[in-house]
């Protein structure tokens, strides 16, 4: 097995918060993996600090085999995270969007546009993003982080606040996304989700791992009927929204 991210004792506090508290996490290249857990339980500071956009207390990760912090460029042309939607250049239409990141990557204006059409967003081209409805800038926002076509995908809640059709066709591109070989991380508070599209979770609370392994077989240990009765064991109490 090839290890795309392997991250030892990783520990970040925010004054009187621990908002992890010693985090291990290796994902095989291929892998398509979930970091479950509900509101505050630390999932999006333990992914930041393993893309090396924050910087650890203590413990480090290395993607593709490079130390993420502090900041390789070199890694950062391999990586795509995904930005929120609040997060684009102001006033810009989609395409224009999509091209001025790719352009930070040295991509083509082609492959920019070739992005945009792959998450069905090419009649959206000429539309603004603050006019696109949320699952159109949830796609756009995934298109730009995919633009330069890196090994490794980290994805923050990508279908929080969609509507039920749009979380379906969203599921569908981050299917084939990892179906073409990319590494997937996505961090999500819908068990059904990290049950229908990971190969592995691990599950969160409190800023700690409590349990990693793939959805069936947390589910089989653990004798119950789903992955929101997997939480309930773990933690003795309802799984949170
Ligand atoms: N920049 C920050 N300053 C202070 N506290 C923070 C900061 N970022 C996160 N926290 C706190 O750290 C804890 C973990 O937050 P984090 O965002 O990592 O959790 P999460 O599991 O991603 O939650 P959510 O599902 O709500 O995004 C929370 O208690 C949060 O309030």
């Amino acid at each position: 097995m090839t290890i795309a991210i392997n991250a030892q004792g990783l520990r970040k506090r925010y004054g009187d918060v621990q908002a992890v508290d010693g985090v291990d996490l290796e994902v095989a290249e291929g892998e398509f993996f979930g970091i479950l857990g509900p509101n505050g339980a630390g999932k999006t500071t333990t992914m930041e600090m393993i893309e090396g956009l924050r910087e650890p207390d203590e413990g480090s990760a290395e993607l593709l085999g490079v130390k993420s912090w502090p900041r390789d460029r070199g890694l950062l042309r391999r990586i795509g995270v995904q930005l929120q939607a609040s997060a684009f250049f102001e006033k810009l239409t989609a395409r224009e969007q999509i091209h001025t990141f790719g352009s930070l990557y040295g991509v083509s204006p082609e492959r920019a546009d070739e992005m945009l059409a792959t998450v069905g967003l090419t009649d959206k081209a000429g539309t603004r993003e603050d006019k696109l409805s949320g699952g159109q800038a949830q796609r756009l926002s995934i298109a730009c982080a995919l633009v330069h076509d890196p090994e490794l995908v980290f994805l923050d809640e990508p279908t929080t606040g969609l509507d039920p059709q749009a979380r379906r066709n969203l599921w569908d591109l981050l299917r084939e996304i990892n179906d073409a070989g990319r590494t997937v991380v996505l961090t999500t508070h819908y068990m059904d989700e990290a049950e229908t599209l990971c190969d592995r979770v691990a599950v969160m609370d409190a800023g700690k791992v409590l349990k990693v392994g793939p959805p069936r077989e947390l589910i089989a240990e653990l004798g119950v009927e789903s992955l929101e009765d997997v939480f309930l064991r773990l933690t003795g109490r309802e799984y949170r929204e």
